[in-house]
């Protein structure tokens, strides 16, 4: 189980305190967490039971985590169905709890999708709540760097070469320079709050409708058409490391509904799949091949197959994607 600090129910009633949300009933550790702890909250207020989640910090410090709080309350204000970190009644959001930054949020109810249960309308609604969330976010007031972004890739390629096949070292070299060659050439790619890591286990749905999206904690300023590569190779493969067209083409007009691409976002759109795909073969790599990771709990996280993402690779240049 995914829970790297434990909290004791006392703590955590103390910090209730500060709330007026209701007494403790129980509090239970949630799997599946990759970056944060996370927790399962119910509290009793007047006699009904109401649902939250405490996030606690394991990878962000405290200097960081401030970001993300507002971003929350700031997309959540406009309507996009994300976690944020409720205020306590004296107006602070950021907690402390067994030495690490926390934040208590609503619950959502819903599933993430199994593999098998992405279709076509899944991909269209993500699609069209991607588009949503870029806008919602256009005027944020912050900005940030993505810690897995450009300067990342540059630099942690860089130990990965000699540990891979003169291949894969070639693979990964020309993609990370083809990005760079992308960047140079000042095409009109509109950039804001990107989510950053839109994968369908980031997403609730219940009935099949969408209903939460989780996990900011990849967001960061970036061009908003390279969010969506980062969705289309997660929500559109299938398990042969191919893409889907149709659930592509589905996700393509959800999103364009909302915001209409440029006619350099056309063109860039082959580069930034095959730029989203290497970002994440990267960061799967990097843990496969037993490599330090700052701030990262090498020996407790679970590994992901980087393999999936280098076939993913692998079929946007054999097939390049098209955005029309
Ligand atoms: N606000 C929430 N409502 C319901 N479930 C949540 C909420 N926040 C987190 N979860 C559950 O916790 C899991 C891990 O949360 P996530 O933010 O993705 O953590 P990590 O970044 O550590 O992977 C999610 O897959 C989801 O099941
Ligand atoms: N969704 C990612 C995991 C999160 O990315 P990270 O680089 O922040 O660890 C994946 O499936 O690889």
């Amino acid at each position: 189980m995914a829970v790297y600090t434990p909290v004791l129910a006392e703590d955590l009633s103390r910090l209730l305190q500060r709330y007026d949300l209701g007494e403790l009933i129980s509090l239970q550790g949630i799997d599946g967490g990759i970056e944060n702890t996370n927790y399962f909250v119910s509290l009793n207020q007047a006699g009904q039971v109401r649902e939250y989640v405490l996030t606690l910090f394991e990878e962000l410090s405290a200097d960081e985590v401030p970001f993300f709080v507002e971003l929350g309350q700031w997309l959540a204000a406009r309507d996009i169905p994300v976690p944020y970190a409720i205020k306590d009644q004296h107006g602070i959001a950021l907690q402390q709890l067994s030495g690490k930054p926390c934040v208590l949020q609503p619950r959502f109810f819903g599933q993430d999708l199994p593999v098998e249960a992405i279709d076509v309308s899944a991909c269209q609604q993500i699609g069209e709540a991607l588009a949503k969330l870029h806008l919602a976010g256009a005027d944020f007031y912050l900005q940030r760097q993505a810690h897995r972004g450009v300067f990342w890739w540059r630099r942690e390629s860089e130990r990965v070469y000699s540990r891979l096949s003169h291949e894969d070292a070639e693979l990964l070299r020309d993609e990370v320079q083809a990005f760079d060659q992308l960047r140079s050439a000042q095409w009109d790619l509109p950039m804001g709050i990107i989510h950053g890591d839109l994968f369908s286990d980031n997403a609730l749905f219940a009935d099949q409708q969408l209903v939460a999206i989780l996990d900011l904690y990849n967001a960061a300023t970036a061009y908003w058409l390279y969010d969506l590569a980062i969705v289309a190779n997660d929500w559109c493969r299938t398990t042969q490391g191919q893409i889907d067209p149709l659930r592509e083409r589905a996700l393509i007009q959800g999103y364009a509904a909302v915001r209409p691409f440029t006619a350099d976002e056309q063109r860039a759109w082959p580069r930034l799949t095959r730029t989203a795909a290497m970002r994440f073969w990267l960061s799967r790599l990097i843990p496969w091949l037993g490599l330090e990771q700052a701030s990262r709990q090498g020996a407790s996280m679970k590994l992901k197959d980087p393999e999936a993402y280098r076939q993913i690779l692998l079929s946007r240049i054999r097939t390049p994607a098209q955005l029309c």
